[in-house]
């Protein structure tokens, strides 16, 4: 950054620096700026800031601003200030050093105004002090709303890790995410909570015979038997290739054991299309039914599931099996 000038030996004008825009005081603004440096930086070159914060306004070129590059909040979110437009006014009204990171787009030159005398340009003109409030107000709306976005698209990213792009089910982050506080939860509040872990029967068997991509859609539709069959309050989630998983909140294993019944019945009628024209065998499922005992963590209820669908593998399959008879 090199010292060309000042802007009292330049030609500029008042009227060239928005943030002095329909001042009623010119002269005596250029006269309080008249010694403030004008520096030029060729392209690419960033302005070092010193521990002292400093307003640039932009007289000729453009300077790119990336947000808080020190902080580790940059994302990629890059303003271009343009002649007579000004970057650093918050680095003065709050007296920290500038973060973010200045560089200059092509050759160009800036006025560097030191921070006591913004505050004296602002005990001198209202002008300028209205000028700045609404630049402020106006990055603050800009900020607010990079905010939003930031969020709402973290919130999608989420939402999307946690579900199965092939089911539309929960995956199993989602469940390694939320089953923990889900039996917290229940074992705090002294309500039960049920689980039905639930895997496809000879589906080797199926996808040898009709093709992995039917055996994918046999997937969707059991899965949409799940979604269909279940209330607002229950969780579907895809376990892992063929096993699937329900968690029934709020509900007694008598309860789940009812639920694991209905959902065996509905899958065993669920029509499976490869096309539209011709449906393929139906598909049937086991069931294993685990409600959650007190003292009981997450892993040792699914374990006591798994070990109920063991049992309805070996009853034969397309049943339901649990581990405590209901009363
Ligand atoms: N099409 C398809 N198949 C899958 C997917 N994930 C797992 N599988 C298949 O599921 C089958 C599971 O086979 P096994 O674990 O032997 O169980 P099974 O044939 O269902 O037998 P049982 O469970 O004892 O009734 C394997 O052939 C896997 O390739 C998937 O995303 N799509």
């Amino acid at each position: 950054m090199k010292h060309i000038s000042t802007f009292g030996a330049s030609d500029y004008q008042i009227s060239d620096l928005q943030l002095l825009r329909n001042s009623t005081d010119a002269d005596a603004m250029a006269r309080l700026l008249a010694p403030c440096p004008i520096m030029r930086l060729a392209a690419d070159e960033s302005i070092a800031e010193s521990q002292i914060a400093h307003l640039y306004i932009v007289l000729r070129g453009a300077l790119a601003v990336a947000t808080d590059t020190r902080t580790g909040m940059a994302d990629g979110t890059i303003s271009k200030i343009l002649p007579g437009e000004s970057v650093g006014e918050q680095a003065v009204l709050d007296e920290e050093a500038n973060l973010n990171a200045i560089t200059a787009l092509e050759e160009t030159d800036v006025l560097m105004i030191k921070a006591e005398l913004v505050w004296q340009l602002i005990d001198e003109s209202h002008v300028l002090a209205r000028n700045l409030l609404r630049l402020l107000s106006f990055r603050i709306r800009a900020a607010n709303a990079q905010l939003r976005r930031r969020q709402k698209l973290g919130e999608f990213y989420r939402q999307l890790s946690m579900i199965d792009g092939l089911t539309d089910l929960y995956n199993r982050s989602w469940l390694n995410d939320l089953l923990p506080t889900m039996v917290a939860t229940a074992q705090g509040s002294h309500v039960p909570l049920s689980l039905i872990m639930i895997d496809l029967d000879h589906f080797k068997r199926f996808n040898d015979t009709h093709g992995h991509l039917a055996g994918d859609q046999a997937l969707r539709t059991a899965a949409g038997v799940l979604g269909s069959a279940l209330r607002p309050t229950d969780f579907a989630v895809r376990y892992g290739g063929e096993e699937m998983m329900v968690l029934l909140p709020d509900t007694s294993e008598k309860v789940a054991v009812a639920v694991a019944e209905r959902l065996c019945e509905r899958m065993r009628q669920a029509l499976v299309f490869s096309d539209m024209r011709l449906p393929l065998p139906h598909i049937t499922a086991s069931f294993g039914v685990a409600s959650l005992q007190p003292e009981q963590d997450e892993q040792s209820l699914i374990a006591q599931a798994d070990a109920a669908l063991y049992r309805a593998k070996a009853q034969g399959r397309n049943c339901v099996a649990w581990q405590q008879t209901p009363a």
